[in-house]
C-alpha cells in the first residue's frame, strides 16, 4: 500500500523538491524513503518505494503521477496498436530498482524488503481510463466489448509485471505483493472470466522463485476464494471482511494479511487498541496472518500512533509465543 510514507515528515521533506516518478528512478532516494519506517516505527519488514506504474513507464508508456490524483497516461490505451506500444522490459530498463533493492538488502540486514507490483487488471484501468476511475467504466466497455483486445492488453501487462517482479527477486526482495487494488470493482464471474487468468500468470510465474506471494485487493469480499487461486501464498483482506470468515472463503491453506480500517488510526486510542486485539484474534483462524491495514495509511495519520500500534502488535504476538 502507498503506507507509512505520506504521514511522515522525513518523507514530505524529501519530497518536496522532487516530483514522485523521479524519487523512484533514484536509488539513493528509494533506499533513504524505504528504510524511514522501519527506524521510525520498528515495523517487522519493509516495503520497497515505487510505484505500480514505475514498470508501465519502463515499457514505454508516457504517464506522470500527479499529487493529489495519482496515475494519469498521456496517451490512454485503446487500440491493438496502442498495446502494442507497451514493450516487454528487461533489467536495463529498471537498473534503478534492481540498484536499489541491492542496496536495500544490505541495509536492512535480517528486517525482509518486501517487492511488488500492480496486477493486470489495476494496471489496464488505469491505462484505459487514462487516470483514476471510480466506476472503471471505459476498461469495462473495452473487457466486455472487445474480450480479444482486452486479454491482449492483459496478457502484455502479465508479462511486464513478471518481468518487474524477477528483477526484483534476482535483487534479493525476500517476498512479492500483487496489487490488483481494483479488482473488487468486478462480480466473481467477470473476474474469473477476464482477470484470474491473467494474475495467475504472474503468480504462477513465481511459483519457483522462492520467495512467498501476497496478493491484495480492495472491496474484494466475494473474491477472495478466486483471488486465493491465482496462486498466492497469502491474501490481502481489507477492513470490510473479519478475517475469520475471509479465512473461511479463501481456505485453511492460506494466511492472511490486514485488516485495520485506515480511518481507525484517527481515532482516540482506546478504540485503536480494541480494533488492533480484535483482528489479531479473529486472525488466529487462519494458518498465518500478516498484522497490517486494509488499505494504505491516509496521509493526516499521526505517526507516533502508527508506532504505538506496532507495539502493540508486537507485544500480543510475543506473548502469545511465550504461551506457546
Ligand atoms: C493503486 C496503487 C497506486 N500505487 C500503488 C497502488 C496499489 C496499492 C494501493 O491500492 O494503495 C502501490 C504503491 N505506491 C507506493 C508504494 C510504496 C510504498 C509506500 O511508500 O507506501 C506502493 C506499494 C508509493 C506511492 N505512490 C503514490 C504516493 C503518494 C505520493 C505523494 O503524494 O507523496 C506514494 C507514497 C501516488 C499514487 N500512486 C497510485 C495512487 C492511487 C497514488 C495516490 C495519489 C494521491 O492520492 O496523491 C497508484
Amino acid at each position: 500500500m502507498r503506507q507509512a510514507g505520506r504521514s511522515l515528515p522525513e518523507y514530505r521533506e524529501i519530497r518536496a523538491t522532487v516530483p514522485m516518478l523521479e524519487s523512484c528512478r533514484r536509488p539513493d532516494l528509494v533506499t533513504e524513503i524505504t528504510l524511514q519506517p522501519v527506524r521510525r516505527h520498528g515495523v517487522d519488514a519493509a516495503i520497497l518505494f515505487s510505484d505500480i506504474v514505475v514498470p508501465v513507464a519502463a515499457a514505454g508508456v508516457d504517464l506522470d503521477i500527479v499529487p493529489g490524483t495519482g496515475p494519469v497516461v498521456a496517451e490512454p490505451i485503446r487500440t491493438a496498436a496502442d498495446v502494442q506500444r507497451i514493450r516487454l522490459i528487461t533489467r536495463e530498463d529498471v537498473s534503478y530498482v534492481d540498484e536499489a533493492v541491492r542496496q536495500l538488502v544490505a541495509e536492512l540486514g535480517d528486517t525482509p524488503l518486501i517487492g511488488f507490483a500492480g496486477a493486470p487488471f489495476t494496471l489496464a484501468s488505469y491505462l484505459v481510463e487514462g487516470g483514476p476511475s471510480r466506476t472503471h467504466a471505459k476498461t469495462k466497455a473495452l473487457m466486455y466489448g472487445n474480450p480479444e483486445l482486452w486479454h491482449a492488453l492483459c496478457g502484455r501487462l502479465a508479462e511486464v509485471t513478471l518481468a518487474f517482479l524477477r528483477v526484483q527477486i534476482d535483487a534479493g526482495v525476500s517476498a512479492v505483493q500483487l496489487f490488483d487494488s481494483w479488482a473488487g470493482a468486478l462480480s466473481e464471474a467477470d473476474y474469473r472470466r477476464f482477470v484470474l487468468p491473467h494474475s495467475t500468470a504472474v503468480l504462477s510465474g513465481l511459483a519457483n522463485a522462492g520467495v512467498p506471494r501476497i496478493h491484495f485487493g480492495v472491496g474484494t469480499a466475494e473474491l477472495l476464494g478466486a483471488m486465493g487461486e491465482a496462486g498466492a501464498d497469502v491474501v490481502g483482506v481489507d477492513w470490510r471482511t473479519p478475517l475469520d470468515v475471509a479465512t473461511g472463503r479463501i481456505g485453511p491453506d492460506k494466511a492472511v494479511q490486514g485488516n485495520l480500517d485506515p480511518t481507525v488510526l484517527l481515532a482516540p486510542w482506546p478504540v485503536v487498541e480494541a480494533e488492533v486485539r480484535r483482528i489479531l484474534e479473529q486472525g488466529r483462524a487462519a494458518p498465518g496472518h500478516v498484522f497490517n491495514l486494509g488499505h494504505g495509511v491516509l496521509p493526516e495519520t499521526d505517526p507516533e500512533v502508527l508506532t504505538r500500534v506496532v507495539a502493540l502488535v508486537h507485544e500480543v504476538s510475543s506473548r502469545r509465543a511465550d504461551q506457546g
